[in-house]
């Protein structure tokens, strides 16, 4: 064990109800919006193949040019509600919205920086009507801050001289600020989603980190902050250099799943998911493959299923309004959580052995079992392995529950789930378990080979 001062300060889940009523969101939506989605990753007619919120840092873009956009900044069309009411039909728990992203152009009016809406054309605040517009639909707000701030002089890539130093304190207290401003400004915020960390001048900073984290608790109690925030004093990140998990999430699962549950190591995390391969800005045009609603759902149970929450990302277009690929996914992905929500919020890991028709979710308020089933077997069958000792009593579709089933026991804790009729479904559909407690002595009488 090595002594830290700026380590893990927690070991395991956090266990208290802020987090609990984090743990079970299940589907969330990201907000990438700002200056980026002007150029939307063309410039001077040429496309930019990068991400397109980062078409700042391409050669062909001078910086000052990039900047100049705050005075095209005019999003007319702009109507938080009808973005909130996008997301409550899509069926997602909370939002993860861009306050700064790394170009440093705010959408809301801070105090401490010029380079905010305030000075933009659109003048107003963003960030306001969005928090007040997704809480009217019940749906929970995170803050995304990127420390990463490429328009402020006295940002750094890394320290090292005298004059780094005191440019980059100086960056500190700025950053400090502006995230006191937002908890301030935005009380109902549940949390802020970090990025922009990585630097070698930001993974110097651990006590000053830990110190600001714990003050952003202190005044925002139940603030949940993920792993990406800050680094421990050897430079650990994520995982501190005794190999535990700091912040209250892991946030390391970013265009990418977990395989299985060692992988995500007890730990409470998110997966934040482009459209697109890699755009989270607005991309005038999205290169390569577009994922489909069924392929997003099938993210979505694999997140579950593995104990994490699904957030998919959105770019709106420099006028305020969602693009026409989103709003059909968006609007696809919530008729099918219409019907199958439950499977989803408050899910868990069930603890039973993954099998290849798809995933079993357990529910924390129905402790129900649910399969979510993508993949239906040629023998139309579908396995079960319980954990042992446990029992299946009743199997129904969660669809309508006369497309029943029925539960076949081939050996000690497996089970085959035969339809009663043909399954022939175009979309992902979900079985409902209802399990008990195997008699006592109800072995099934399944002699175990001798090898
Ligand atoms: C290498 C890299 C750095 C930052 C990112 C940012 N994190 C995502 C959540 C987006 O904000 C993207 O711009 C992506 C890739």
């Amino acid at each position: 064990i090595i002594q830290l001062q700026h380590g893990a300060h927690r070991l395991g889940r956090r266990n208290d109800a802020d987090m609990a009523r984090w743990r079970a969101y299940g589907l969330g939506q990201f907000i990438h919006w700002g200056l980026y989605s002007i150029p939307a990753g063309e410039w001077n007619g040429k496309m930019y193949n990068g991400a397109a919120e980062w078409i700042r840092t391409w050669k062909e873009v001078s910086p000052q040019a990039y900047d100049s956009l705050i005075y095209r900044f005019n999003p007319t069309k702009f109507n938080p509600d009808s973005w909130a009411a996008v997301a409550k039909q899509m069926g997602v728990k909370y939002v993860t919205i861009t306050t700064k992203h790394h170009d440093g152009f705010c959408l809301w009016p801070s105090k401490f920086t010029d380079f905010t809406v305030a000075n933009s054309p659109y003048k107003k605040d963003i960030i306001g009507p969005l928090v007040k517009a997704y809480d009217k639909q019940g749906i929970d707000v995170i803050l995304y801050f990127s420390v990463m701030d490429w328009h402020n002089p006295d940002w750094r890539y890394d320290i090292k001289t005298r004059d780094d130093s005191i440019a980059f304190n100086r960056f500190k207290q700025f950053t400090r600020n502006q995230l006191l401003e937002l908890l301030t400004q935005y009380p109902s915020a549940k949390g802020l989603w970090f990025d922009g960390t990585w630097d070698k001048s930001w993974v110097k900073q651990a006590a000053f980190a830990d110190s600001l984290e714990t003050e952003m608790r202190k005044l925002h109690p139940g603030l949940i902050i993920g792993s990406r925030f800050r680094a421990d004093e050897y430079g650990k990140r994520h995982f501190d250099s005794n190999g535990n998990l700091m912040g209250d999430y892991e946030q390391g699962w970013e265009r990418k799943i977990p395989e299985k549950i060692t992988d995500v190591h007890g730990n409470d995390w998110d997966c934040v998911m482009t459209i697109p391969e890699n755009q989270w800005g607005y991309a005038k045009t999205w290169q390569g493959h577009i994922k489909t609603a069924d392929e997003l759902l099938e993210m979505l149970a694999k997140c579950v299923s593995l104990d994490g929450n699904f957030v998919l990302n959105f770019g709106p277009k420099p006028d305020g309004t969602l693009r026409a690929e989103e709003l059909s996914l968006a609007k696809a992905i919530g008729d099918w959580m219409t019907v199958n929500k439950e499977a989803i919020y408050n899910g868990e890991y069930a603890g039973f052995i993954k099998q290849d028709w798809g995933y079993f979710i357990k529910s924390t308020a129905s402790n129900k079992i649910y399969m979510l089933v993508f993949n239906i077997p040629v023998s139309g069958v579908l396995r079960v392995a319980t954990p042992s000792h446990m029992a299946i009593r009743k199997a129904y579709g969660l669809d309508n529950a006369a497309s029943n089933y029925t539960s076949e026991e081939i050996g000690s804790s497996t089970y085959f789930i035969h339809p009663n009729q043909q399954i022939t479904p175009k979309k992902p559909f979900v079985i409902v378990l209802e399990t008990g407690e195997e008699a006592k002595g109800q072995t099934g009488g399944y002699e175990k080979a001798k090898t």
